[in-house]
C-alpha cells in the first residue's frame, strides 16, 4: 500500500489536510464519492454523519491505514490517532506506553513525563494500565498522542466509551490541549452536543460527500443553551434526519 502524500514541513503552508475527489468503494458499495476537503493548520474540525456513511474510512485514509480508489490526499507526516478504546499495552507501565516506539533516553522520558503532566497523570507514570480507570486510560492515550507533537490529530470517537461526567471533563481537557498545541484536529463523533461544544467547524458526511460545512465562533468549549449553539444544534440534527423535538 502506498502512503498518502505529505504536507511539506516548515513551510508557510496553512493547509494541513487537502483532499480532492476522494473515492472509496468496498466491493459494489461506494462509501466515499468525491470528497473535497481542506483542513487548515490548528483548526478543530468535527465530522458527523449517520452510521455507516464512511467517517471511519475517511479517518483511516488520512491515517494511511486505507488506500483510496481515486483522488488526491495530502496530510502532514506527524499525524496520530486516538481511538474509542485507549489501546494501551498491558505489560508496559504508563510512561512506557506514552513513549512507545520513541527512541529511548532522557529526552524521550522527559517528554513523556511532560505529556503525562499535561493530562493530569504525572503521578501515574509507573502505574500499570490495568490499575487505571477508563477515563485515566484514555488520558494516557492522549498523552501518547501529544508526545508525538502531531500536526494532525485524528480522534475516532475518543469520548464514546466514557461515562457522562468523565466525557465532559475529557472533552474540556482535549479542547485545552488542542488550544495549546494547535494541531489540526479531525474528530469523528455521533454526538451533536460534543460537536457544537468543541468544533471550530462542523462537517456532515452523507451520501459519500461533505453535505454540510459550518464554521463556528472562536470560543469553546461552549454553553449548550447559547442561542447560536441551539440554532446550530437544530440545523445539525435536521441534516442528520432527527426530528426537531430532540
Ligand atoms: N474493510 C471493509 N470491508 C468491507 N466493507 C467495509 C470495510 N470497511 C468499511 N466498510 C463498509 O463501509 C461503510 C462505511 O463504514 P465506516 O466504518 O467508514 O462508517 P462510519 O460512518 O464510520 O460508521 P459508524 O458511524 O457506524 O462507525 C460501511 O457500510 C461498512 O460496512
Amino acid at each position: 500500500m502506498s502512503p498518502p502524500a505529505e504536507t511539506p514541513e516548515g513551510t508557510a503552508m496553512t493547509t494541513a489536510v487537502r483532499l480532492r475527489g476522494l473515492r472509496k468503494a468496498f466491493r459494489a458499495k461506494t462509501v466515499l464519492d468525491g470528497v473535497d476537503l481542506d483542513i487548515p493548520r490548528g483548526a478543530f474540525t468535527v465530522l458527523l454523519g449517520p452510521s455507516g456513511t464512511g467517517k471511519t474510512t475517511l479517518l483511516r485514509i488520512l491515517a494511511g491505514l486505507e488506500e483510496p480508489d481515486a483522488g488526491e490526499v495530502l496530510v502532514p507526516r506527524r499525524r496520530t490517532t486516538v481511538y474509542q478504546e485507549p489501546r494501551l499495552i498491558p505489560a508496559r507501565r504508563v510512561l512506557a506506553n506514552v513513549t512507545l516506539g520513541r527512541r529511548r533516553g532522557p529526552a524521550t522520558r522527559a517528554a513523556g513525563e511532560r505529556a503525562l503532566d499535561e493530562v493530569g497523570l504525572a503521578d501515574k507514570a509507573r502505574a500499570w494500565p490495568a490499575t487505571l480507570s477508563g477515563g485515566e486510560a484514555q488520558r494516557v492515550a492522549l498523552a501518547r498522542a501529544l508526545v508525538r507533537e502531531p500536526e494532525l490529530l485524528l480522534l475516532d470517537e475518543p469520548f464514546a466509551a466514557l461515562d457522562a461526567l468523565t466525557r465532559l471533563r475529557t472533552q474540556d481537557l482535549v479542547a485545552e490541549l488542542c488550544a495549546r498545541h494547535r494541531p489540526a484536529v479531525l474528530l469523528v463523533t455521533h454526538d451533536v452536543d460534543e460537536a457544537v461544544r468543541l468544533a471550530d467547524r462542523v462537517l456532515i458526511l452523507r451520501g459519500g460527500r461533505i453535505a454540510l460545512d459550518r464554521e463556528l465562533a472562536e470560543d469553546h468549549p461552549r454553553h449548550r443553551d447559547d442561542p447560536d449553539v441551539l440554532a446550530l444544534r437544530r440545523d445539525l440534527l435536521a441534516e442528520l434526519g432527527v426530528p426537531a423535538a430532540h
